[in-house]
C-alpha cells in the first residue's frame, strides 16, 4: 500500500474518532455483527460455494482452484454490503476500482521509488488521478442517491453521513471525509480478511486431521442447517484453527505507535515523535514465548485460550492492541467462521501440485503465488 494512502487512512480514522464515529462503528462491527450481518455474510458465502460447485461439476468431479480471487471477492462483497446496504453492487464496483488504484500505486512505488515523482503528470500518475477522481465521484453519487431516498438504511455510509451532519466542516471537507472513510474501511477490512481465509484453507489442506476435526464439529453443531450466532460461538475447533492461522500469518506484520512525549521504556529513552515498531510476526513465532514448536501449525495450543498458548499473552497481537485495536475484529471472525464452516461442510480439499509455498511480506503476509487447492464436493 502506498505510504500516502496509509497516512490518509490513519488521518481519516483519526477524524472518525473525532466525530465519535469510531465508537459507533465499533458497536456496529464489534458488538452486533451477529444480528443483521450473519445473513449478509451467508449470502456472500453462497456466491463462493455456488461457483466452486459448478467449476467442480464442469471439471468432472474435482477442480484445481486458485482460491485467492474468491476470498477477495467474498470479503469485498461482505464489506460493500456492510458499507453500502442495498446499494452494495454499486459499492462493489467502487471497491474494484479502489483495488486497482491500490495496485497501481503499490507498483509505482516499488518500481520507481523517486521522491516527489507522484506530483509529475507521468502516465501512471495520470492513471492514479483519473481513478481517484472516478472513485470520488462514484461515492458522492451514492451519497446523493442516499439523500434522495431519505436516509433509510442502517449501514456504515449512513453512520458516516449522520456523523458529519452537524459538523462545521466545509462542503468540500465533508465530501472528502465521506470519501476517505469509505476508502479506509475498505482498505482496513478487505485484504486482511481475504488473506487470512486463504492461509486458513491452505493450512487445513495440508493438515487433513484438522480439516476432519473442524468438519466433524461443524456437522455436529449445524446438522445440515445454516450456522447461526449460537452455533458459531460453539465452534471451538474452528476458533483454534483461526487463532493459529492468525498467529503464523498475521495480517499486520508490524504495528507502530508514535511517542507523544519523551518517555523511558525498559531503560531506553524514547524522544517525542519517534515511531516504535512492534514486529508482530517475530513475537508470534518466538520459541521462548510459544515453545519449541513455535513454527509448527498446532491449533491445540489454543485449547485454553491465548493465556494457555503463550507465556506472555500480550505478545499475541493479530488484531493489534490498546485503544486502536481493530474495529472489525469480531466481524472478521464471524465472517471467517461462516466461510470456513460452510466450505469444510460442502467440500474436501488438498493442496494442489501447483501450489508453491512462498509467504511474502507486504503490509500483510501474503502467498506470493496464491493458494491452489484440489477441491471436490462431499
Ligand atoms: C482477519 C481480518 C482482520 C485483521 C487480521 C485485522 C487486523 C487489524 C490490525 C492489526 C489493526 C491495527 C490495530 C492496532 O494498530 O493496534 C487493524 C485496525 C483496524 N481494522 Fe482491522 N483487521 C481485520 C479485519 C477488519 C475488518 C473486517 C474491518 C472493518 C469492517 C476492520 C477495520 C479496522 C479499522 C477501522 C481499524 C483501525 C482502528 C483504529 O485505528 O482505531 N478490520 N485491523
Amino acid at each position: 500500500m502506498d505510504i500516502s494512502m496509509v497516512l490518509k487512512m490513519f488521518i481519516s480514522i483519526a477524524l472518525l474518532a473525532a466525530f465519535g464515529l469510531l465508537a459507533r462503528l465499533y458497536k456496529a462491527l464489534v458488538m452486533e455483527p451477529e444480528r443483521g450481518m450473519i445473513s449478509l455474510i451467508l449470502e456472500s458465502t453462497d456466491i463462493v460455494l455456488d461457483s466452486w460447485k459448478s467449476k467442480i461439476e464442469s471439471e468432472g468431479g474435482i477442480a484445481d482452484i486458485s482460491i485467492d480471487e474468491y476470498m477477495g471477492s467474498f470479503s469485498g462483497d461482505v464489506i460493500s454490503r456492510a458499507c453500502f446496504g442495498s446499494s452494495y453492487i454499486k459499492g462493489k464496483e467502487i471497491f474494484v476500482k479502489l483495488k486497482t488504484l491500490n495496485e497501481v500505486i503499490s507498483h509505482k512505488i516499488l518500481s520507481i521509488g523517486v521522491p516527489a515523482i507522484s506530483c509529475f503528470p507521468t502516465k501512471s500518475n495520470r492513471e492514479v488521478w483519473a481513478l481517484e477522481k472516478e472513485i470520488h465521484a462514484l461515492i458522492l453519487k451514492l451519497v446523493q442517491e442516499r439523500k434522495e431516498s431519505g436516509y433509510d438504511q442502517h449501514d456504515l455510509l449512513q453512520m458516516i453521513l449522520e456523523g458529519v451532519k452537524n459538523s462545521n466542516l466545509s462542503r468540500y471537507e465533508i465530501d472528502q471525509f465521506i470519501v476517505d472513510n469509505c476508502k479506509s474501511v475498505y482498505l482496513a477490512a478487505n485484504e486482511a480478511t481475504a488473506v487470512v481465509a486463504s492461509w486458513c484453507l491452505m493450512l487445513l489442506a495440508s493438515n487433513p486431521e484438522w480439516q476432519t476435526r473442524v468438519r466433524a464439529e461443524v456437522l455436529q453443531l449445524c446438522g445440515g442447517r445454516t450456522p447461526d450466532a449460537d452455533m458459531l460461538l460453539k465452534m471451538k475447533q474452528l476458533s483454534m484453527v483461526l487463532q493459529e492461522t492468525l498467529r503464523l500469518y498475521p495480517s499486520a506484520v508490524a504495528l507502530s505507535r508514535e511517542a507523544m512525549k519523551d518517555i523511558k521504556i525498559g531503560g531506553i529513552d524514547v524522544p517525542k515523535g519517534v515511531n516504535l515498531w512492534t514486529m508482530v510476526v517475530t513475537m508470534h513465532t518466538d520459541p521462548e514465548l510459544w515453545g519449541p514448536d513455535a513454527l509448527s501449525f498446532n491449533p491445540e495450543r489454543f485449547v485454553n485460550g491465548t493465556a494457555g498458548a503463550c507465556k506472555l499473552p500480550i505478545s499475541y497481537l493479530p488484531f493489534g492492541f490498546g485503544p486502536r485495536l481493530c474495529a472489525g475484529q469480531h466481524l472478521a471472525m464471524v465472517e471467517l467462521k461462516i466461510l470456513i464452516a460452510l466450505i469444510v461442510s460442502n467440500f474436501s480439499f488438498t493442496l494442489s501440485p501447483n501450489y508453491v509455498h512462498s509467504p511474502t511480506m507486504e503490509v500483510a503476509i501474503k502467498p506470493k503465488h496464491g493458494v491452489n487447492l484440489l477441491i471436490k464436493k462431499l
